[in-house]
């Protein structure tokens, strides 16, 4: 039987104009990892509602772990919430609580024991990667260390299911390769996960099961599934502009793009041209800790070198190995200019909108005036996401996307209360 699974399921919210979700079927396994993909609006973040309890289904049957949700109570729900950990784009991290407070908190509010938390945080802060953190507040952390807190807290009493919605979706490509790695670790534990994304880079690097869903609908649920963003790009002029925009990039870095380059996409010509390895090399003996090591070096040159051993190595580890070596071919590592006009409007852009930067680059501007500095100077002091470029040759000129997301994260937009 099935660990999750929705019988013709349909969602109806009380001044919706068409169902968010419309008489869907879906059945996943345990250990499963599930991205949820689609448009903006297509129903995924309702169906992790759903899951979650959250919503109520309008009509149809959700079961999960062996609760029938129609018949929870509303006193049920919370003990069944607990059950499930979830992790939210924009971490929700209680910003008066330290590292290890905040992942405590999780395990004391169920009523675990003293001793019992003290054994299990230092566990799964290591698990996360973020042994030494424990005394630092949210605020004194980078996005991707708050989103590891908040997986931290969502995983640390081991929950059989990790629902996520966007968890990378305010992180630069190297953080979230992080991100992706610990969520990859766990679901090796055993722990079925259920993440939406937009993120095409992740989901056609990972392979595992994609289930698309369009107006509610679910139009597509593939094993080892891509996802393609553009195929349902409402705006003709928006689609063109990627399209532009990729033919450059990937002239530039050599990789194949997304968007409109269907000869890399699956149905393309060259289903796989996106993800073979350049050259043959020999296979590593731990892939994880040197996926690690790309991802540290992103900007050394072997890191790639690293990456494409590790997907010729074919040991268990090939998805985060071809995000490795995605994300280090030099197009998504750091925000390069080609690739800035079409993040703003896709996949990598949640997060990162236009009018952030902007202001962001006028507040700069302003600061710099006042006291007499270079704005491209004082830029570099921000705390930088991505691992800082090489001395030489000189790195392509610093977009604003990763600093201005770090200094947004550090100017309070994130970490809410939960
Ligand atoms: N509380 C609500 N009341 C009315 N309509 C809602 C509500 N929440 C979502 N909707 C509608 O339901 C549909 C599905 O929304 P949902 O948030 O599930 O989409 P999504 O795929 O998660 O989008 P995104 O990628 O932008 O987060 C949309 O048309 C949305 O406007």
């Amino acid at each position: 039987m099935s660990l999750i699974s929705l019988d013709d399921v349909t969602k109806i919210y009380p001044k919706g104009t068409r169902p968010a979700l419309d008489d869907i079927t879906l059945h996943i396994d345990r250990g499963d990892f599930v991205f949820l993909v689609g448009a903006s609006g297509s129903g995924k973040t309702t169906l992790l509602s759903l899951l979650l309890r959250e919503e109520e289904a309008t009509d149809g049957e959700i079961r999960v772990a062996g609760n029938d949700l129609r018949r929870l109570t509303n006193r049920q729900v919370p003990q069944y919430r607990r059950s499930i950990g979830f992790v939210f784009q924009d971490y929700k991290l209680l910003n008066n609580k330290t590292v290890w407070q905040n992942v405590a908190f999780a395990l004391e509010v169920i009523g675990t024991s003293r001793s019992t938390i003290k054994t299990l945080v230092p566990k799964v802060l290591q698990t996360v990667g973020l042994s030494g953190k424990e005394k630092n507040y949210p605020h004194e952390l980078s996005g991707g260390e708050q989103q590891r807190v908040a997986i931290a807290r969502a995983y640390v009493n081991h929950p059989q299911i990790l629902l996520a919605d966007e968890p990378t979706g305010n992180l630069d490509p190297t953080t979230s390769l992080g991100i992706m790695e610990v969520l990859d670790a766990i679901n090796r534990t055993g722990t079925t996960i259920v993440m939406a994304t937009h993120n095409e880079e992740i989901v056609n690097s990972m392979r595992k099961r994609v289930v698309e869903l369009h107006n509610g609908k679910i139009v597509r649920d593939e094993q080892h599934g891509s996802y393609d963003s553009a195929l349902y790009f409402p705006d003709r002029d928006v689609e063109s502009k990627a399209s532009t925009a990729l033919v450059g990039t990937a002239g530039a870095s050599g990789v194949a793009g997304t968007g409109n380059d269907r000869s890399a996409l699956p149905g393309g010509d060259d289903r796989n041209a996106k993800y073979r390895p350049a050259t043959s090399a020999t296979g590593t003996a731990d892939s994880t800790n040197s996926v690690r090591a790309a991802t540290q070096a992103s900007d050394q040159p072997q890191a790639r070198d690293i990456a494409q051993s590790l997907l010729a190595s074919q040991n268990g580890d090939e998805g985060i190995a071809r995000l490795a070596h995605s994300v280090h071919s030099g197009r998504t590592g750091r925000y390069g200019e080609v690739f800035q006009s079409v993040e703003t409007t896709m996949t990598w852009g949640k997060g990162l909108s236009a009018e952030d930067i902007a202001a962001k680059r006028e507040h700069e501007e302003a600061y710099a005036k006042q006291h007499g500095t270079n704005v491209d100077a004082s830029r570099t002091q921000d705390k930088q996401v991505a691992p800082p470029a090489p001395p030489s040759p000189p790195a392509p000129p610093a977009p604003p996307a990763a600093d201005d997301k770090a200094s947004a994260q550090h100017d309070g937009k994130d970490g809410q209360q939960s």
